[in-house]
């Protein structure tokens, strides 16, 4: 039998198996196992050099962001808005079949973004092409999940299973347990506070599995038996994910809010690019109802600028990081001496995220 149809069998027999105290042993052992199959499955076949196929791209840049998603949620029309690489996006599924790097440039770093192929569920078991997407994954330092905003919430829970499978872990830190194999004196297992989920004979248990008869162990928190195995495993890759949106121009403002809210994520649409430009009237808005009224005229540095400063007035077009210092009309009690009054001496600096943030005076 095939290391993938043991799995298949443990999670069978674990799906069988009643949650409770007296079943929790046993589960916390069949963990244990399907755990030690998922390692095995990851080390590569005898007498290749795993990866292969092309996949694996030359790292370049300061950071690497690898496009995980399932096929057509549109990570190759991400790619090409990003970077000035183009990949080729089509509504068809499977479009994109190898590894493309793009680069973003932003202020003086250099960021390689990679886009790869969708994967499916049971990309991990070999599926598709997702242990290759895997392997590119793990070996960059961000993961941007982009998943179809009017798709299922349920591919978002599909991909971080995947991803678990093969030993990620989105957006946590690793567990608060103290782990040292020794070479005698048996099993030491301590805590420093009250454990809700693992006494001591399953954490017996669970090294019994693994043949560690000498350990010590200390929860310095109240882990879990999954974390406990990830402990002794000691492969997992702890990497931050963003949960980016893609697609909002096809549900509802009150879907996208909702989406909008969750940790972690982004919600996006390739096919907006071009609207909902900031215009200066826009920005004094974000910083406060009455001020439009009173400007003058703004100076403008930054993208949107012709010249630097550019003077412009409340239609002007800002770009993502202009810097713009608003200048107020005349106040009456100025006494007539200068014909008007500049009040941000410090100007704001304008960004995608950073639109409300206020006018520093
Ligand atoms: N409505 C809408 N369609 C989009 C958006 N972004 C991309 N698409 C469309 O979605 C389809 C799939 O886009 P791709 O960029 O090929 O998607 P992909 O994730 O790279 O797909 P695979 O390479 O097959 O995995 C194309 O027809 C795109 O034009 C968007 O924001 N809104
Ligand atoms: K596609
Ligand atoms: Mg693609």
């Amino acid at each position: 039998m095939g290391i993938i149809e043991k799995i298949k069998e443990i999670e069978a027999e674990m799906a069988r198996t009643q949650k409770n105290k007296a079943t929790e042993y046993h589960l916390g052992q069949l963990k244990a196992k399907i755990a030690k199959l998922r390692t095995q499955l990851l080390e590569p076949p005898k007498g290749s050099s795993g990866g292969g196929d092309g996949f694996e791209v030359t790292k370049y840049g300061h950071g690497r962001v690898a496009l995980i998603g399932f096929p057509s949620v549109g990570k190759s029309t991400l790619l090409t808005m990003l970077t000035g690489t183009h990949s080729e996006a089509a509504s068809y599924e499977f479009t994109t079949l190898t590894c493309i790097p793009g680069i973003i440039h932003y202020n003086d770093t250099k960021i390689q973004l990679l886009d790869l192929p969708g994967i499916i569920e049971g990309a991990s078991e070999g599926k598709g092409r997702g242990r290759q997407v895997i392997a590119v994954s793990k070996s960059s330092d961000i993961v941007l999940m982009v998943l179809d905003a009017s798709k299922s919430e349920g591919h978002r829970q599909i991909l971080t299973r995947e991803l678990e499978a093969v030993g990620l872990r989105l957006n946590k830190r690793p567990p608060q347990i103290y782990f040292k194999k020794k070479k005698t004196g048996g099993i030491s297992f301590n805590s420093t506070l009250p454990l809700t989920h693992v006494d001591e004979k399953l954490c017996y248990q669970i090294l019994h599995e693994y043949k560690i008869h000498n350990a010590e162990v200390l929860f310095r928190e109240d882990a879990t038996v999954d974390d406990l195995i990830d402990v002794i495993e000691g492969n997992r890759k702890y990497m931050k994910c963003i949960y980016v949106y893609n697609k909002i121009d096809v549900i509802g403002i009150d879907d996208v809010d909702k989406l909008a809210r969750q940790p972690n994520s982004i919600v996006i649409s390739c096919n907006l690019k071009d609207r909902g430009g900031c215009t200066v009237e826009d920005f004094c808005n974000h910083i406060h109802r009455s001020l439009v009224k009173d400007v003058k005229y703004v100076l403008v540095w930054g993208l949107s600028a012709r010249h630097y400063p550019q003077h412009c007035g409340l239609s002007h077009v800002l770009q993502d990081e202009d810097v713009v210092q608003i200048v107020k009309k005349k106040e009456k009690e100025d006494g007539g001496r200068g014909r008007f009054k500049s009040h941000s001496t410090a100007p704001a600096r304008i960004s995608d995220r950073e639109k409300k943030a206020p006018l520093k005076t």
